[in-house]
């Protein structure tokens, strides 16, 4: 590509980290990674470390450990795994341990100050994506290629195609950020944009909380996204300010940049949505699937547990009780989510409520040792993946919805239109 080529934001963070003026789409480069995350679902990559001979790990400044997937740990297993990850920490100097009572991956680091624009951050999990709401370049990778990034302090990209997504409107009472990726899902399916990056662009974006847009970034990779991208903006920059301790350079992208796809969603009408089983892609209005009736529901994950999605949780029961033949897990997404709900009364009025407060981690996500259904059950669920399996039995049915539509269905013990509860 000749000079004077329009580049994203996305490119120049990748161009600025493989040391060379511009990048262009297909290009496979090697990049300096600002930060490399490992999950306590990951022990292989210390394996793959030492596999390639790793002695030292070249940045362990650079480098963090989370347990958040089996936290606390439920199985013996579980436990060796995160024994063996805080003696490797110990001994390579790492600098960020999140033990047990910390939260989930995507809640800590940019709660923590360790996501900001323009940084190049890898992890063990596809949900990394994430933390382009806050403009830096987020992806998951397998366990060798994070080993690499120990070994090296760099790893290899291909250059990704970039998609943009405009959405426009004010979203309805009760209809939320999730709603919206919902829709954007079910419209453009699963294999939307594989190896390809999102942006999120419009009016509905701006008006999101970080909160939101949180959602919107974090589930791009149920599209196949290799990374998600939210221009950061005053509101970005007002959540960083008091997080983030080093500087750092917010990139814009060329006017004329081309993308490879656009796509424009009018979202003023948009009613709650419900992904219904077996795949995040099979989506339909609320209106079509209410009255189901549901054994369990969870408030939680990387996608629906942060403080927006407790509040309005509390908000819609307040005062009231849920359904007797339904239960309630909540697990907000971190220690930090779950001190400000407690502060904010949000915890009182969900205990009082009937729900089930569980500690801040992954759990009943990905079915781990907690809030598991059982054969024949329907779960209704804030995270972000519902095939066979994915929350404990096979022959359970799982619908995917907003926290907002999640504690309506908790009050009526069957899937709920949440808008006749919240009038603004
Ligand atoms: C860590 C990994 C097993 C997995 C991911 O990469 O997304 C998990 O977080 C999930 O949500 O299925
Ligand atoms: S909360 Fe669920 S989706 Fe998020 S990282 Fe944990 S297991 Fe994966």
């Amino acid at each position: 590509m000749g000079s004077g080529y329009n580049m994203h934001a996305l490119e120049k963070i990748l161009a600025t980290h493989a040391g060379k003026k511009e990048v262009s789409p297909g290009e496979i480069i090697n990049c300096k990674v600002d930060l490399a995350a490992v999950n306590d679902l990951y022990l292989q990559v210390i394996k793959s470390f030492q596999e390639m001979g790793g002695q030292k790990v070249k940045d362990p400044e650079k480098v963090a450990f989370i347990f958040d997937h089996y936290a606390p740990a439920p199985t013996i297993k579980a436990a060796l795994n995160q024994k063996i990850m805080r003696e490797f920490v110990r001994e390579q100097k790492i600098k960020y341990l999140f033990d047990v009572d910390a939260g989930i991956c995507h809640q800590i680091l940019p709660e923590s100050g360790l996501v900001w624009p323009g940084m190049l951050l890898i992890m063990t999990d596809s949900h990394t994506t994430t933390h382009g709401a806050f403009g830096a370049f987020g992806t998951g990778v397998g366990a060798t290629d994070l080993a690499v990034a120990l070994l090296t302090g760099e790893l290899w990209f291909r250059v990704p195609e970039i998609i943009r997504i405009n959405v426009d409107g004010y979203l309805q009472p009760g209809v939320m950020a999730k709603d919206v990726i919902l829709h954007i899902i079910g419209t453009l399916k699963q294999d939307a944009a594989i190896y390809k990056a999102i942006e999120f662009t419009g009016s509905t974006v701006k008006e999101l909380s970080i909160d939101g847009r949180m959602v919107l970034t974090n589930m791009s990779v149920e599209m196949g996204a290799k990374t998600s991208y939210i221009q950061p903006d005053n509101k970005t920059l007002a959540y960083l300010k008091s997080r983030v301790k080093k500087p750092f350079k917010v990139y814009t992208t060329d006017p004329g940049y081309k993308y490879a796809e656009e796509f424009l969603f009018e979202v003023e009408k948009l009613e709650p949505q419900v992904a219904v089983p077996h795949t995040v892609d099979n989506v339909v209005s609320v209106s079509e699937v209410e009255g189901v009736e549901v054994d369990q529901v969870f408030i939680g994950s990387c996608t629906g547990g942060r403080l927006e999605d407790i509040e309005i949780a509390a908000r819609i029961l307040k005062n009231k009780k849920i359904n007797k033949n339904t239960r309630l897990i909540v697990g907000p997404a971190s220690k930090n989510v779950l001190l400000e709900a407690i502060n904010a009364g949000y915890i009182d009025i969900l205990l009082k409520a009937g729900a089930t407060i569980i500690p801040p981690g992954c759990g009943p996500c990905l079915g781990a040792h907690q809030g598991v259904l059982a054969p024949g059950e329907v779960g209704v669920t804030t995270s972000s993946r519902n095939f066979p399996g994915r929350m404990g039995s096979r022959e359970a049915k799982i619908y995917i919805t907003s926290p907002a539509t999640a504690a309506a269905t908790a009050l009526e013990g069957k899937i709920a239109d949440p808008r006749k509860y919240i009038k603004e």
